[in-house]
């Protein structure tokens, strides 16, 4: 089954559009995970349990994982998520040149032993040629950045070309063009709700992942009413859900209290997404 009609199918039963975002930063796990053999994969598995009925997707952010324990960690939470039913798409911003990405679409190519995630997202600048083997990977979501919602996102990718449109209006352009598989969707953030609006024109059939909202303070009802194509796609959040336990004495933070609080947070923005759907 394509990753869209899979990823449809979870927030029809789910009722929600929410990704959790899980960015396990170790400076900032309560201590007694530390104590594991894997403490990311441990903190993980607790923000799963409290938030997996809340979740259309999980998203890790390879950033988080990148060292031996940490792709251990990565691929341990991978398939905990997985067994719980929910797609996991792995932020991975991956593209290069032919035989180098051929590597990085193992990521998630499932004939191969990849991490198992069920999409990723890539870096367009490098062109076409760069993400056409997670392109022909027709299982996997490809998340193609498009706008993202970092201050700087306006830097580049706001730039006018030559025949007037703007770089990241080209690269929804070219993103719709090379959905030859139905497995392209596009990043764009809820920071700027009118390029999310201006890219939703654009392109009205691909779906988005909005990364944005809580934590960066993006708008939450532009990310639902731009974010979706006929009612898929997924509005991230990751520090305003995994680390809605935190207190300034991390100390005492113990897991339950972290669990609890991810699970009510994930409740929470469900809700308020689901306003706007
Ligand atoms: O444009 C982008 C692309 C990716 N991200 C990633 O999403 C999460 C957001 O985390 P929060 O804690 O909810 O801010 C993180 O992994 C980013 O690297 C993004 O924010 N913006």
């Amino acid at each position: 089954m394509n990753f869209f009609d899979r990823l449809a199918h979870r927030i029809e039963t789910t009722d929600s559009v929410v990704s959790v975002g899980l960015d396990p930063d170790m400076d900032r796990l309560p201590d007694v995970f530390h104590e594991y053999d894997l403490p990311r994969f441990a903190f993980n598995r607790r923000i799963i349990d409290a938030t997996h009925e809340h979740a259309a997707a999980f998203k890790p952010n390879a950033a988080f994982y990148e060292d031996p324990d940490g792709w251990r960690a990565l691929e341990e939470t991978i398939a905990y998520a997985k067994g719980k039913g929910v797609p996991v798409l792995l932020d991975a911003k991956r593209a290069d040149i032919g035989n180098t990405t051929r590597q990085y679409a193992e990521l998630v190519d499932p004939d191969t032993g990849s991490t198992g995630a069920d999409a990723i997202t890539v870096n367009p600048y490098m062109g076409r040629d760069s993400l056409q083997p997670f392109l022909d990977t027709e299982s996997a979501g490809v998340f193609i950045l498009c706008r993202t919602s970092n201050p700087g996102g306006a830097d580049l990718q706001d730039l006018e070309l030559a025949e007037g449109d703007l770089l990241y209006e080209r690269v929804a352009a070219l993103a719709d063009l090379w959905n030859e598989h139905g497995n392209i969707g596009l990043v764009v953030g809820a920071t700027t709700p009118e390029e999310l609006e201006d890219v939703r024109e654009q392109v009205p059939d691909l779906p988005f992942l909005v990364p944005g909202v809580g934590s960066q303070g993006g708008d939450a009802e532009a990310a639902v009413e731009h974010g979706l194509a006929d009612g898929v796609g997924v509005v991230n959040s990751s520090r305003g859900i995994i680390f809605a336990g935190e207190n300034a004495d991390r100390a005492e933070g113990d897991a339950d209290r972290f669990a609890s609080a991810a699970g009510d947070a994930a409740k929470r923005l469900k809700r308020r997404l689901n306003q706007y759907r």
